[in-house]
């Protein structure tokens, strides 16, 4: 029933772009604001990304604080938090980083167009949860997440996935550090792609705190309904 606060936390370029053109990753923030996002990894009950990034980035998402994994192992909790992969057709390798590194659940979420062997091979190194015709339903999956005991979750990209949630209404803040370069590029990926709003679809925001942080700025907005 319902589903879990949910925000996104993403580190852009000042014009906008997550990653460049070749969709690479760089080193956007600065050590302070890689511990900010340790600290909210560590806040969370679940860290979610989408298949692109895993393909681009092959993130681990594990908490990178020996202070903090020790603090959450004190509180009952796993040192890391479940590590969620929304991803349609089941394209995650076995080898991601996700599944090699940190103890903890992770969760796959795809849809019922998976190759039923590769969903099958995935299931005996992680929870196969399936939402969804062709491509993932954002809504039953955080229902599903929120019925497993995940109250806050933490979306760290990518764009499709931020777009994903945006438009479905599923998201409640948005935390961006905006770094001291510029990237550029129709293709670069944008904090939210995919089809975009009209003039009357646009989502409002309430700005909650704006900080400098070493050479950026991290921002932080609310959704407003
Ligand atoms: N600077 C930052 O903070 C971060 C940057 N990135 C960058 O973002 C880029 C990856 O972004 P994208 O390619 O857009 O991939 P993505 O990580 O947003 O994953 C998108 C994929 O999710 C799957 N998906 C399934 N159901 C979906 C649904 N209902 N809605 C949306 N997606 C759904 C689709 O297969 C889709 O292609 C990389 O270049 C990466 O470096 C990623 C995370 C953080
Ligand atoms: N917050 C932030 N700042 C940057 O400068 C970045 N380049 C990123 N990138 C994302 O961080 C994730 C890496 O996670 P692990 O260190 O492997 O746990 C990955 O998703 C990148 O896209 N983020």
């Amino acid at each position: 029933m319902g589903r879990p606060f949910v925000f996104i936390n993403s580190a852009m370029s000042a014009d906008g772009k997550i990653s460049t053109r070749e969709r690479k990753q760089v080193r956007i923030s600065g050590d302070i604001d890689f511990d900010r996002m340790d600290a909210l990894r560590a806040g969370s009950d679940a860290i979610m990304v989408g298949i692109g990034t895993v393909l681009a980035d092959d993130p681990s998402l594990t908490v990178k604080s020996e202070k903090r994994r020790a603090e959450r192992k004190q509180a009952g909790l796993e040192e890391n938090p479940i590590r969620i992969v929304i991803d349609s057709k089941a394209r995650i390798s076995p080898d991601a980083d996700i599944f090699k590194k940190g103890k903890g659940r992770r969760i796959v979420i795809v849809s019922e167009s998976a190759p039923s062997s590769k969903v099958r091979e995935l299931g005996d190194i992680a929870t196969v949860i399936v939402a969804g015709r062709d491509k993932v339903d954002l809504v039953a999956s955080m229902s599903k997440i929120r019925d497993i005991g995940v109250r806050r979750l933490m979306v760290e990209g990518g764009a499709t996935l931020n777009w994903g949630m945006v438009s479905s209404g599923l998201v409640d803040e948005i935390y961006t550090f905006v770094g001291n370069l510029l990237m550029g590029g129709i293709t670069s990926p944008t904090l939210i792609d995919g089809e975009g709003f009209t003039e009357e679809e646009t989502i409002k925001l309430d700005l909650m705190e704006a900080e400098k942080i070493e050479e950026g700025v991290l921002l932080k907005w609310k959704l407003l309904p």
